[in-house]
């Protein structure tokens, strides 16, 4: 898996959901951020407006990146690996309901499992792990990066 050659990150909130007030989607995105920041030398800078690394839309069905949503549940986001343009960027598929709270699909887990990957993760075959493939029924409220996945981004950052 790819990495980033620096520390520090800018992200771009390109777009929102209709589904939950712009301060909410804004403070889950920072928090799922500050889960990989917590355990590495990574710092988040958002920026509104130029070149960043890590661009956030919420899209829906094919939006241009040969990797089409699928409409609700399934496939809820994808992340590109680190690179330059398209490279960490993450999208959101629109067509799901996105919360602040633990009914599905809690944006903050969404958002830190997103970001796994715009860091260089792969998916995890540990059932606890956030890069596990699929939604964890965790309560998002008390959620703790699990070790597998402090080991795996301590192996590209640290
Ligand atoms: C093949 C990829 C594009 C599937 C896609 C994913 O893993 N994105 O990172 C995804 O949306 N996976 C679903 C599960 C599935 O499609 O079977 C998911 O819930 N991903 C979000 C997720 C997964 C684990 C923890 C938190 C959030
Ligand atoms: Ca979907
Ligand atoms: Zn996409
Ligand atoms: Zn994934």
């Amino acid at each position: 898996s790819s990495a980033w050659q620096k520390n520090d990150i800018t992200y771009k909130i390109v777009n929102f959901t209709p589904d939950m007030p712009r301060a909410d989607v804004e403070s889950s995105i920072k928090r799922a951020f500050k889960v990989w920041s917590d355990v590495t030398p990574l710092t988040f800078i958002r920026v509104y407006e130029g070149d960043c690394d890590i661009e956030i839309q919420f899209v829906s069905g094919d939006h241009g990146d040969n990797s089409p949503f699928d409409g609700p549940d399934g496939i809820l986001a994808h992340a590109f690996q680190p690179g330059p343009r398209l490279g960490g960027d993450t999208h959101f598929d629109d067509a799901e309901t996105f919360t602040k709270n633990s009914q599905q699909y809690n944006l903050f887990l969404v958002a830190a499992h997103e970001f796994g990957h715009a860091l260089g993760l792969h998916h995890s075959t540990d059932q606890g792990a956030l890069m596990y493939p699929t939604y964890p029924s965790t309560d998002p409220d008390n959620f703790r990066l699990p070790q597998d996945d402090i080991d795996a981004i301590q192996s590209l950052y640290g």
